[in-house]
This record gives C-alpha cells, sequence and structure tokens, in this order.
C-alpha cells in the first residue's frame, strides 16, 4: 500500500517508546512488520521451550529428591504457556494481542525461574540466577518483542527478583549486588540492541515505502502522457485488450474511437506552443465531460486521442457518442484568452469490437484507417471501419 510522501517526510519517531507519532502510520508499519515478527516469535518460543526445558538437566545437580516434581511442575506450567501462545500465533488473535502474549510468556519464564529456586538450596541461587539474564536477552533480541515490551518485561522481572531475595529470602548483599550487577548490564546491553534494531527497522520501513512511492511514480510516468495526464498508448492497448476480453466473456460490444484534431499546427503556428497545449489540455477535460467512469480516453501523441468506450451495443450508439464529442469541441474555448474564444473539430474513425482475432494494435489500427477517411473527404466528421 502506498503512503503519501508527505505523511513519510513528516514521520518522526517517540523518543522512548519508537513508535511513529503519526497513528496511521504506526499502524501501517505494524502491518507490514507482522509476517516476520510471527515467524521470529515462533522461532523464539520453540527455542526458548527447548532450553527451558533442557535446563532440567541442571537440577540433577541442586535439587533435592523430594523437591524435583515441584520443580518440574512448575518447569511444565511455564512451557504449556509457551506452546500455547505458540498455538495463538496461528490464529488472527495473536496479530492484535502479540505483544502482550509474547511479553507474559517472558514474564511467566521469569517467574517461573524464581519459583523453582525457591525449592532450591540457598547457593543453587549463584547458578540459576544467570537464567534471568538468558531471558532477559530472550526478551530484547530474540522473542520479536518490541523495545518497550521487551524493557518493560526485563525490568519487572529484575525488580520481583530483588523483592524476593533481598527482601524475602535476605540473601547477603554483596551477593545481591554481584547478581544484580550482571542481570542490569544485560538489561542494558539487550535493551541497547533492542531500541537500535527497532529503529533501524522503521527507518528502513520508512526508506522502502519512499522506494515504493518512487517506483509507482516512475510507473505512472511510463504509462501516462505528461502534458494531459492521460493514459499513453502503451496504457491504452492494455485497456484495449482487457476489454476484448471483457466483451467476448460477456456477450457486449465496445467502440474504439480515433480522434484527430483539425487543422492543429496552425494553432501552433498562429498562437505559440504554449496555447496549443491549452488547446490539448482543455480538448481532453471536454472529452472527459461526456465520458463514462468505465471508459478510457487516451492521448496517443501531438492531436490525436482514443476514446475506448465499453459497453457500447450499437454502432448507432457509438457515433451518436462520437457526434457529442464533436459537439464539445465545438463550444468555444473561452478559458483561453490568446485563443480568442475559438473553437476546434475533429475528424472520428470508429472501430466497433469484438471482431475475430481482435487485437489492441488491429482496433487502433482500423479506427486509425477510418479517421483518416474522413480527413480526406471532409474533416469535422465520423466514419465507422468496416469489420471484414
Ligand atoms: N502545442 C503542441 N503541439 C504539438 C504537440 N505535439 C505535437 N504537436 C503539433 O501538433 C501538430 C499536429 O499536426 P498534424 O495533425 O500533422 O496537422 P493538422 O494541422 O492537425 O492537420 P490535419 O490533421 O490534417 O487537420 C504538429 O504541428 C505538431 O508539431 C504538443 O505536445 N503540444
Amino acid at each position: 500500500m502506498l503512503i503519501s510522501r508527505d505523511i513519510l517526510r513528516s514521520a518522526s519517531l517517540h523518543p522512548w517508546s519508537l513508535s511513529f507519532i503519526n497513528k496511521r502510520l504506526e499502524t501501517l508499519y505494524l502491518h507490514y512488520l507482522m509476517p516476520s515478527v510471527k515467524s521470529q516469535a515462533r522461532m523464539g518460543l520453540l527455542l526458548g521451550a527447548v532450553m527451558y526445558g533442557l535446563y532440567g538437566f541442571l537440577d540433577v545437580l541442586f535439587v533435592t529428591p523430594e523437591a524435583v516434581i515441584k520443580v518440574w511442575y512448575v518447569r511444565t506450567m511455564v512451557l504449556m504457556i509457551g506452546f500455547a501462545v505458540f498455538a495463538i500465533s496461528f490464529t488472527k488473535k495473536f496479530t492484535r494481542y502479540h505483544q502482550q502474549l509474547i511479553g507474559i510468556t517472558g514474564l511467566f519464564a521469569g517467574i517461573g525461574l524464581f519459583a523453582k529456586m525457591s525449592y532450591l538450596p540457598p547457593n543453587a541461587i549463584n547458578f540459576y540466577y544467570a537464567g534471568l539474564i538468558i531471558i532477559t536477552f530472550w526478551c530484547h533480541t530474540f522473542s520479536g518483542l518490541r523495545f518497550v515490551y521487551a524493557t518493560g518485561v526485563s525490568v519487572l522481572l529484575l525488580l520481583i527478583f530483588n523483592m524476593l531475595f533481598w527482601g524475602l529470602r535476605d540473601m547477603p548483599s554483596l551477593d545481591m549486588t554481584s547478581y544484580d550487577f550482571f542481570i542490569i548490564s544485560a538489561n542494558i546491553i539487550g535493551a541497547f540492541a533492542s531500541y537500535m534494531n527497532e529503529k533501524q527497522s522503521r527507518q528502513l520501513f520508512l526508506r522502502e515505502k519512499e522506494l515504493d512511492n518512487e517506483r509507482y511514480l516512475q510507473q505512472e510516468r511510463a504509462l501516462h502522457d505528461r502534458l494531459t495526464g492521460l493514459p499513453n498508448r502503451e496504457l491504452l492497448h492494455d485497456r484495449i485488450e482487457q476489454a476484448i476480453h471483457y466483451a467476448a466473456r460477456n456477450s457486449q460490444v465496445c467502440a474504439g474511437l480515433f480522434i484527430d484534431l483539425d487543422k492543429f499546427k496552425p494553432i501552433n503556428d498562429t498562437y505559440g506552443h504554449a496555447v496549443g497545449d491549452m488547446v490539448l489540455k482543455e480538448v481532453s477535460s471536454r472529452f472527459k465531460n461526456v465520458m463514462r467512469e468505465a471508459d478510457t480516453l487516451a492521448r496517443l501523441g501531438g492531436d490525436e486521442f482514443f476514446v475506448l468506450a465499453k459497453d457500447i451495443q450499437t454502432q448507432e450508439e457509438a457515433e451518436a457518442f462520437a457526434h457529442k464529442l464533436l459537439q464539445q469541441l465545438r463550444i468555444p474555448l473561452t478559458s483561453i484568452n490568446a485563443f480568442n474564444s475559438n473553437s476546434v473539430s475533429a475528424s472520428i474513425g470508429i472501430c466497433m469490437f469484438p471482431y475475430p482475432h481482435a487485437t489492441a494494435i488491429d482496433v487502433v489500427r482500423r479506427a486509425d484507417q477510418a479517421m483518416y477517411h474522413v480527413k480526406r473527404m471532409s474533416k469535422d466528421g465520423i466514419a465507422v471501419a468496416a469489420i471484414d
């Protein structure tokens, strides 16, 4: 989806949450990121679960036989939460609540770790606190959590850890200072990594959207006439091909009208090229006035236009439409002062289609030939191409 240049240029990030200040841009970014967040979260949940389970081998060294069941009970509960979130990641709800769900998984992994520690002898904390460092890194760099959520979960776990072991279990302050030192270091490094990562991802998103815009503009330029903004020959051929197939499928009839302004060269020579340009623009807007939304008006070059009229049904209808276009040109061009309220005229060749083996090139060629017939005869009129 294209995002307007103005929105992209004025895009700015909230310094702490890293959200785009523009709400629409934020929604589009989250939507754009969702597929990669999903696969990253699934990988993170699976790998996290494997590691969480593998740490069970440590229990043999520290857990007393009576506590083994309780420790495994806690570990299983945490793993169940992880697998539940993994399963939810395949549902639509995940798109809306994925940050909260992954955040809860990280939080429970930490709380589970503390619960296990409470069944272990006090010296086991020397080894198990490292688990909190790993959970902190998991949240910041691997889980798919945004910087703000990863920081929230990690800081909360740090606080709970201190409340439990400094407050409730009265651990030696030197030991706790050392644990805190490493856990806070992990928080700082992890937060820095996730902050930079998210910021770069958002900047990359903006650049990608700018490139999309650029690509779209170039495509538009390649398919439209510079002066009038109308579709050019290439785009017209594409539309005629589509119309041929549509008409054949739905038993409809369409008409292609080749329009060449009469005596346009003298207008340029008399009033100048700039006035000639204004006449071409005015002519195109006059034609648009009498066309239907589904029809296409193209400029083929110079003073040549082409109208692709769909669902026209009969040749008489096509002729009436062509007369309507000519009528538009007879109205004096009062909006162009230098043109002295003169009017213009045109010769129109009509080709009805589909017919056997019709192609866009052939439809335009037949309409062109019919138009030349008018030019040779009298100008300011119409002719219909015979279909053999
Ligand atoms: N102002 C302007 N003139 C253009 C543009 N492109 C082509 N022309 C001029 O349009 C004129 C087309 O002339 P022709 O169709 O050959 O001649 P005409 O005077 O219309 O002759 P008939 O079609 O026989 O009536 C030429 O003088 C071109 O130089 C353009 O973008 N702007």
